[in-house]
C-alpha cells in the first residue's frame, strides 16, 4: 500500500444507540450525547490518484451535484490544507441509503480523508483529518477516528466505549429525513438533563428526535411498531432508519425473514472497530 496508485475501501454504516440533546450552541447547533456503533454494511470508495491535480467523480449519486458530494468536496479540502499537487477520480459503490440516519456521506468523506492522506502521502495525524471532517459533518470525525464512541459537543468530542456487538436488524422507510429539518422542528425538545455511561447502560437509550421524526414521518412510525413486535426498537440519529439488537444471527435473521415481505430490511452486526481502520491497518 506504501505507494499504490489505487484504493478501494470501506465507508461503514454506524448507528446512534442514543441520542439526547442537552443543549444549544450560540450558531444554532446542538449539544448531544450519544452512541456511535459501527456495523458492517459500507458503502465502497475507489480512489484513483491522477497527476495533473483534477478531481473528479465518476460515479455521481442521484440529486446530488458533483461539487455538493461530500466525497468531493472533501478531496478538494485536503488538497487546500496540504498544497499537495496529485488529484483523484473517485467512484462510490453507494449501499447505504442517504438521509437514513446511518451516516453514509459522512463515512463516504472519512473515507476519502483517510484514503487520500495514504495515497497522496500527506501523512497527516488522525487529530488534524479529525478536525477536518469536522468542517464536512457533525458525524465525520468519528468515521476518521474508527472507533465506537460516546460522544459529546455536537458529536465531536469523542470518548472510547465499547458497548455489546450485537446482531442489528436494520428497517429502511421509503423516506428519507433532512436532518436540518429535525433540528429546526419547534416541538424539539433542547434542554433535557444530561446522563452519564452509566445511566446508558442502565437502560436509558432515548433519541429525543423521535417524537417529532414519528409524527412528520408515519413510514418511520410504522417501522418502529412493526420492529418493536420483536424487540425494543429505536430510531438512529435523525431517522428515518429504526434498528433492534439480538443476541445471535439466528435471531435477527427470523425477524428480517417475517418483517421482509412489507419493508426493506437487512442484518448487520455491531463493531466497535471501523472496517475502514482495518483495511489501512490503522487499527
Ligand atoms: C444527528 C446525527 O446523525 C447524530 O449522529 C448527527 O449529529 C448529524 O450529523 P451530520 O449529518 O454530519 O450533520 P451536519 O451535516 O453537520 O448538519 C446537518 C444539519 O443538522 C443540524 N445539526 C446537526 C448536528 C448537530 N449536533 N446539531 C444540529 O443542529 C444543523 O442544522 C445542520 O445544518
Ligand atoms: N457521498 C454522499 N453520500 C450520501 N449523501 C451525500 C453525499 N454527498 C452529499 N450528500 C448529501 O447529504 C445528504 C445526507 O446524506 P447521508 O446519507 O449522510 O444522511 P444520513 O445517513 O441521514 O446522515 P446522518 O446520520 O449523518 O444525519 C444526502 O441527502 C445528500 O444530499
Amino acid at each position: 500500500m506504501a505507494d499504490a496508485e489505487v484504493l478501494r475501501l470501506p465507508a461503514p454504516a454506524k448507528l446512534n444507540l442514543m441520542l439526547r440533546i442537552v443543549g444549544r450552541r450560540d450558531d444554532g447547533y446542538h449539544l448531544l450525547q450519544t452512541v456511535f456503533q459501527f456495523i458492517d454494511r459500507y458503502d465502497w470508495i475507489t480512489l484513483h490518484r491522477r497527476t495533473d491535480g483534477l478531481i473528479r467523480l465518476l460515479t455521481p449519486l442521484p440529486g446530488v451535484p458533483e461539487d455538493q458530494d461530500l466525497t468531493v468536496k472533501t478531496a478538494h479540502l485536503l488538497r487546500r490544507f496540504t498544497g499537495v499537487r496529485y488529484g483523484v477520480d473517485i467512484e462510490i459503490e453507494k449501499n447505504l441509503p442517504m438521509g437514513g440516519g446511518l451516516g453514509g456521506g459522512s463515512s463516504d468523506a472519512a473515507t476519502v480523508l483517510l484514503g487520500l492522506n495514504a495515497l497522496w502521502k500527506t501523512h497527516l495525524p488522525l487529530r488534524d483529518l479529525m478536525g477536518l471532517g469536522l468542517q464536512l459533518g457533525a458525524d465525520v470525525p468519528v468515521f476518521v477516528n474508527g472507533r465506537s464512541a460516546w460522544a459529546e459537543g455536537v458529536g465531536e468530542v469523542l470518548a472510547p466505549f465499547d458497548p455489546p456487538e450485537p446482531w442489528y436488524v436494520v428497517v429502511v422507510p421509503a423516506c428519507h429525513v433532512a436532518t436540518a429539518q429535525i433540528f429546526s422542528a419547534p416541538g424539539l425538545t433542547r434542554n433535557n438533563k444530561p446522563i452519564k455511561i452509566t445511566d446508558f447502560l442502565a437502560g436509558q437509550q432515548e433519541n429525543h428526535c423521535l417524537p417529532v421524526v414519528s409524527e412528520l414521518y408515519p413510514e418511520v412510525r410504522a417501522a418502529l411498531c412493526s420492529l418493536g413486535q420483536f424487540a425494543r426498537a429505536k430510531l438512529t440519529g435523525t431517522g428515518a432508519c429504526v434498528f433492534a439488537a439480538f443476541p445471535d444471527e439466528a435471531g435477527a435473521r427470523a425477524a428480517a425473514v417475517a418483517l421482509e415481505s412489507n419493508w426493506s430490511v437487512f442484518v448487520a452486526r455491531g463493531r466497535n472497530r471501523s472496517a475502514l481502520h482495518q483495511a489501512l491497518k490503522l487499527a
